[in-house]
This record gives C-alpha cells, sequence and structure tokens, in this order.
C-alpha cells in the first residue's frame, strides 16, 4: 500500500470517531515560530504593497536574487467549491498590488472561458506577489507564490499537483456552510502533503453566518485549533489584513539547497501560439538561468531555456529562477507531449535524483466524441489535438461507429470534466461533437483467464470465443455531507444506486456524515443532481477512486427497425438493465422523427427483447402537401429537409437527430 493511501487511511479512520479522540500528536498545524511579530497594514492598500526590487540586468525588471529560500513562501488555496477561493485570491492580489483595484475582471485568475461562465474554476492558476513584511524585528521583503485551486472533485488531481509545489495551503470554509465534502477531501490532501494548514473562515459578511460552528466542526473533523483559524470576508475585506502575515509566519520557507544541482518539477504545460510550449516549474534545489541547457529525466532529451520568469500573474522575465521559486520556462519543446507533468528537469551533464513527481491522471468516465457533421473529421481532429494540448488530462484513442463514422473515444476524470471538454472544444475551437453515452472501464474474465478492459461497450463482444466467467467494476469511496433531516432520503438513494454504507456519523447537531463504496457507473449518470434535488441543494459530495469489484453485468443494445445502433450500446448491472432499457427507448421515440415506414426502437440483452416502443408510419410525403405546381416552395422545402438530414445519423434506413444521443446521457 502506498504512503499516501497508508496515511489516508489512517487518517479516515479518526474522521469516523471526530472529536472523541485526541490526535495531537499529529497536528497539522505547524506552530506559529516564536517570532516577534508588527504588521505595518494601513487602510490604504497601496501602503502596503511593496514593489519587486528592479534588477539592472538586461532584459528582466524583477531582481528575484533578492529573494532566498527564507523569503520565499508557497501556497495554495483549496476550499469546497464556491466557498471563496478565487475571491480571495483577488483580494490578495490586490492587496499585493498585483492586480490593480477593481480590475473590473472578477475571479483573476479564472482565465477560461467557461471558467467565467460557470464560475468555477477548472485549472490551477499560480500567481507571484511581492510583499513588505515585519519580520524579526525588520522590514523584509517576501516573494509569495499563490496557487488558486479548483475545487470540483473531478478537479482534484490539478489540486494534488498544486500542492507538490507548496509548503502550506490555505483551507478556506464558507462560514455559513461549514465542512463539506470537498473541504474533507482537500484538508486529506494538504496534509497527506504534510503541509502547513491555516484555516480560513470565509465569508462572514453573510448573515447566516456562524464562524464559532465552523471552528467546532474544523477541531472536531481534523484537529485544527479554533484560535489558528481566520476570519474573513474576500467581499467586504474584513479580516484579510491578517491573511498575508499568517502565511509568512505560518508556512516554513522551500526546504531546497541553492548550492545542489539543480532540480525542478514541471507542474503544468500549455500551448501558447506565439511562444511554444510554456512549462510552470518549481525550482526544488539549485538555480536556472535563460540559456542554461535543460534535460528531461523522463525522456532523456535536451533543451535549451530561451526563457525564464515569473507569473506575476502574466509572463514576466527574469532572467533566473532560484531555488524555491516557481514560475515558467521556454524551451523549445515542439508539443506538450514533451513537456510530462511531475517530470524532473535538470542541467545537462549532472546526474540527478529524479523527484517523485505525480500518480497519473486516472480516467473515471470514457465517451466517445463524433464530428456532429461526419465530414468534419479532420476538424474535430485539429480542434482535439489543441485542446489536449492544454489540458493532459484527457485520454484520445480513433475509434468508429456505423452510426456516427470515424470519432473518438476519450477518457476523462469525471462527468464535468467531460462537459468542461465539450464547452471548451465549441468555444475555443468552433467544433460541434455528438458524445456517446458516459460508460465506466469494466473488466471481463474469460474462461482461458484472459481479461479484457472495456471502455466502448460496442467493443464487448456478444459471442465472446470462450465464455465469460466474471465481470468486474470500478467502485468508489463516496463521502457525504448534509443536513440531518435528509439523511433517510439519501440512505434511500444509495441503496437505489447499489451504494454500501461504510460510515455514518454526525459532524454536529444539525450536520451528518456518511461514507459509502459505490459503483462508478452508478454515481457517474445524474447522480450529484439527484442528490442535490433530494436534499434541496444542500447536499456536498465528494469521491476517490477505490477497487474493482465482481458484478453481474450485461450488455444492453439499441435496435432500430433489428439493426444494433452501436453508438448507443451500453453496459449496465443486470437489476438495472429493464428500467435502463424502457426509459431508453421511450426518450428515443421521443426524438425520432416519423418517417415513411415504421421504426421500431427495441432495448435487447443478447437476442433477448426486454422493451420496445414503435413509431408509426407517416402517411403522407411532405411534397405532398405543395400541390400545384410552385416549383421554388418545392425546391425549398427539399433544401430545407437536406440540410436537416445532414445533421442526422442514419442507421439502416432510420435517421436519427443529434438531439437523441444528447439525451440518452442522462439515462441513469
Ligand atoms: N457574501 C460573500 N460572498 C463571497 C465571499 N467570497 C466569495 N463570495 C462569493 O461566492 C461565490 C463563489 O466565489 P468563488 O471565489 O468563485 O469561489 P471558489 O471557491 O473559487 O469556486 P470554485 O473555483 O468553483 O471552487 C461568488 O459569487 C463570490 O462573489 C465573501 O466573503 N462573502
Amino acid at each position: 500500500m502506498s504512503i499516501f493511501k497508508r496515511a489516508s487511511r489512517a487518517l479516515r479512520s479518526k474522521i469516523s470517531l471526530f472529536s472523541s479522540i485526541s490526535t495531537s500528536n499529529s497536528h497539522p498545524i505547524i506552530s506559529p515560530r516564536p517570532y516577534s511579530f508588527h504588521f505595518c497594514y494601513t487602510q490604504n492598500a497601496a501602503s502596503f504593497c511593496s514593489r519587486p526590487r528592479q534588477n539592472s540586468k538586461e532584459g528582466s525588471t524583477i531582481d528575484l536574487e533578492q529573494y532566498p529560500s527564507d523569503n520565499i513562501r508557497n501556497f495554495s488555496i483549496i476550499a469546497h467549491v464556491d466557498h471563496g477561493k478565487s475571491t480571495l485570491a483577488d483580494r490578495l492580489l490586490e492587496l499585493t498590488g498585483t492586480i490593480r483595484k477593481g480590475h473590473g475582471q472578477p475571479q483573476y485568475l479564472d482565465k477560461l472561458q467557461v471558467e467565467r461562465e460557470r464560475g468555477i474554476t477548472v485549472k490551477a492558476q499560480t500567481a507571484t506577489m511581492f510583499h513588505c513584511h515585519k519580520f524579526l524585528g525588520s522590514d523584509t521583503d517576501f516573494l509569495l507564490n499563490l496557487i488558486d485551486t479548483p475545487g470540483h472533485v473531478d478537479f482534484s488531481y490539478e489540486v494534488s499537483r498544486s500542492l507538490a509545489a507548496c509548503q502550506g495551503a490555505l483551507l478556506v470554509v464558507d462560514a455559513a456552510q461549514g465542512v463539506q465534502a470537498q473541504t474533507v477531501a482537500n484538508f486529506y490532501l494538504a496534509f497527506e502533503s504534510n503541509l502547513a494548514i491555516i484555516p480560513v473562515i470565509n465569508k462572514i459578511d453573510q448573515p447566516t453566518a456562524d464562524p464559532d460552528r465552523v471552528k467546532a466542526q474544523l477541531k472536531s473533523m481534523f484537529d485544527l485549533d479554533p484560535s489558528d483559524a481566520l476570519l474573513t470576508s474576500a467581499k467586504t475585506g474584513q479580516g484579510l489584513e491578517q491573511v498575508l502575515p499568517a502565511v509568512i509566519e505560518r508556512i516554513p520557507p522551500p526546504p531546497g539547497k541553492s548550492t545542489s544541482p539543480l532540480r525542478m518539477l514541471l507542474l503544468d504545460s500549455y500551448y501558447d501560439e506565439y511562444k511554444g510550449v510554456i512549462c510552470h516549474v518549481a525550482i526544488v534545489d539549485g538555480a536556472l538561468h535563460k540559456g542554461d541547457k535543460i534535460c528531461s529525466a523522463a525522456t532523456g532529451q535536451s533543451y535549451e531555456v530561451n526563457d525564464v520568469g515569473i507569473l506575476h500573474p502574466e509572463l514576466v522575465p527574469t532572467g533566473i529562477l532560484l531555488t524555491g521559486q516557481v514560475g515558467y520556462i521556454v524551451s523549445g519543446m515542439r508539443s506538450t507531449k514533451e513537456a510530462r507533468i511531475g517530470d524532473t528537469l535538470h542541467h545537462t551533464r549532472t546526474v540527478i535524483q529524479s523527484l517523485p513527481g505525480f500518480k497519473p491522471a486516472k480516467h473515471m468516465v470514457f465517451s466517445g466524441l463524433y464530428p456532429a457533421d461526419g465530414s468534419d473529421f479532420e476538424a474535430l481532429n485539429h480542434a482535439i489535438e489543441r485542446l489536449t494540448c492544454n489540458d493532459a488530462s484527457v485520454s484520445v484513442t480513433k475509434e468508429s461507429s456505423t452510426a456516427l463514422g470515424l470519432g473518438f473515444r476519450c477518457g476523462f476524470l469525471g462527468l464535468l470534466h467531460m462537459d468542461v471538454f465539450h464547452q471548451r472544444l465549441e468555444q475555443e475551437h468552433g467544433a460541434h461533437v455528438i458524445s456517446t453515452v458516459p460508460t465506466v472501464p469494466y473488466i471481463f474474465e474469460y474462461s482461458d483467464e484472459s481479461k479484457l478492459q472495456v471502455q466502448n461497450p460496442a467493443a464487448l463482444p456478444s459471442n465472446p470465443k470462450n465464455r465469460l466467467v466474471a465481470c468486474w467494476e470500478p467502485t468508489v469511496i463516496a463521502t457525504i455531507i448534509i443536513p440531518s433531516e435528509y439523511v433517510g432520503s439519501v440512505i434511500t438513494l444509495c441503496a437505489e444506486r447499489r451504494g454500501e454504507q461504510l460510515e455514518y456519523s454526525f459532524i454536529d447537531s444539525q450536520r451528518a456524515f456518511m461514507k459509502y463504496r459505490m459503483p462508478l457507473r452508478e454515481i457517474v449518470v445524474d447522480f450529484y443532481n439527484e442528490l442535490k434535488s433530494i436534499t434541496s441543494g444542500y447536499a456536498s459530495f465528494d469521491y476517490e477512486d477505490s477497487e474493482y469489484q465482481a458484478s453481474d453485468l450485461v450488455k444492453l443494445d439499441i435496435l432500430l427497425n433489428g439493426q444494433p445502433v452501436d453508438a448507443m450500446a451500453t453496459i449496465v448491472h443486470r437489476s438495472k438493465a429493464p428500467r435502463v432499457g424502457r426509459e431508453l427507448v421511450e426518450k428515443l421515440k421521443k426524438f425520432i422523427d416519423r418517417q415513411m415506414f415504421e421504426i421500431i426502437i427495441q432495448a435487447a440483452i443478447g437476442s433477448k427483447v426486454i422493451a420496445r416502443e414503435t413509431v408509426s408510419a407517416m402517411r403522407k410525403n411532405v411534397l405532398a402537401k405543395c400541390y400545384g405546381g410552385d416549383i421554388t416552395r418545392k425546391k425549398k422545402l427539399l433544401e430545407k429537409q437536406k440540410e436537416g438530414k445532414k445533421r442526422m445519423k442514419r442507421v439502416g434506413s432510420v435517421d436519427i437527430p443529434q438531439e437523441a444521443f444528447h439525451e440518452l446521457l442522462k439515462v441513469s
């Protein structure tokens, strides 16, 4: 078992006992060091912003040599969705003069259109700030690297990567909502990374804010000392003056050695049209200068550093990066595939020990992506290539379907990730796609002991050569936090979704905490929406992947006039097959227009039909309406019909509109 898992198991067993156990030995906060500390804030934000020191070196304006490791703090902001991370990040950037106050762009670090529209953070963003603070009796300049992270469970991979570059984290909790499921998940990510954790109770301006209740929850769930919690309102600015002093006082400087050979951790990469591949890096040991020759420990490939600098928060060249600093490099990499996240980069001709890196991203959900118009395959191919340059956590392989033509099978970190990927394809690359019903990776075991991992239900042979002896499905450990009055309905929902209860306890007098092992398939489709709706929006939910479990799975085929539609096949638990089959055929009936002949829609397991609907034949031809000899009207009608047909998919002689594929995504 990995250290991560061991630590996590030990801790998670602790959580079930909450306050009854003293955990003082494992107190996750690094006690404030005995510095005397005075902070010289005034009402005017500008008076405590410190400008970075300038450097006379050609081409660089900021002198990073003024910031040895002891004057650097690297920290993340972590929290449950919407608890105010990005707003707090904005305020800190304003306080330090990194961005202008009233820059007119809320959530400055949420740069993607999809992030702004949905009000969520999808990509972790780094910003370097400069700040003067009275430390050990004298005014000292500090370089602070802030990483704003996503809150949604699908993007927890981004959070764990970000934490690798940090020594501390601000754990933000909404003063009214209190500890939620992702607060728990993010706390453990930070704790297992040995980070100093500073609790920040935010949104104290809300009328329903109850900071004392939240302090008690932090104590009972994480053994965090209530007196360490900072009370803030990122909206009104109340309490914000305590945040940066706490970061400087309580988070240790980065531990690397400036005299050791260079080792830098590759945190992220993206493709810029003008500069090429830009890598975000954390300098663990040594120093990097513009013009240095570096080498990737993973590929052995060498590069010359053409540009190096910090994210302030835009790219600002500095010519160097020193131990403990976080910044960017441009080094002539041609594709982001060369920039392996978690790789160690070092100077050529030096022997170093690679850094531990990251666990590879795990794909939880797979779906086929096809061009809405079959002839757009090349355009979609190009769009996917470009987008995966900036989101390496998506896996892509080519596949083909009789119904949809040539397309791609893509692996995502979760449904929201899949949704965001679709939206970005459309908004950033103008690609219109049809996606197939999301599926999870099942394993089928045959009598010759061979195993088949199935990411596309259509690829599961209906008549295998060898006898099927076992099926396995992935499971997750789900954490659910809800107001106590909804416990009954949530237990019913989880039982319907084949969940096995592992833990059930109370965080305080009003909130219950539950843990379930659940098949991943059951939470992929619509679980969260249903959970929200039965709890009037009060439930919070998080999950982490767990092991495979034996299951009784069947392949459910959809047939139109006897012909299977491969893109609509799905794998379900046998007990769910009749309901899912019925729902699928009913939905399809609503979306398939009447045609000149009768259409029989069936759901079948092997040769056994379990649900059936019929779309009756149309009596008249559309053109028959155009009696008389109005040829232009006839032509117009035919043109319109042709346009509509172009966007239809055909199976046998049956035309299926795109909406039918979209609707099937929602059947659980
Ligand atoms: N009343 C009040 N609202 C706040 C405060 N801080 C943030 N908000 C609001 O809360 C909402 C969510 O804030 P964000 O900063 O986007 O939250 P987040 O945690 O970054 O969200 P994700 O990135 O999606 O996880 C926004 O509407 C903010 O304006 C606060 O201190 N008080």
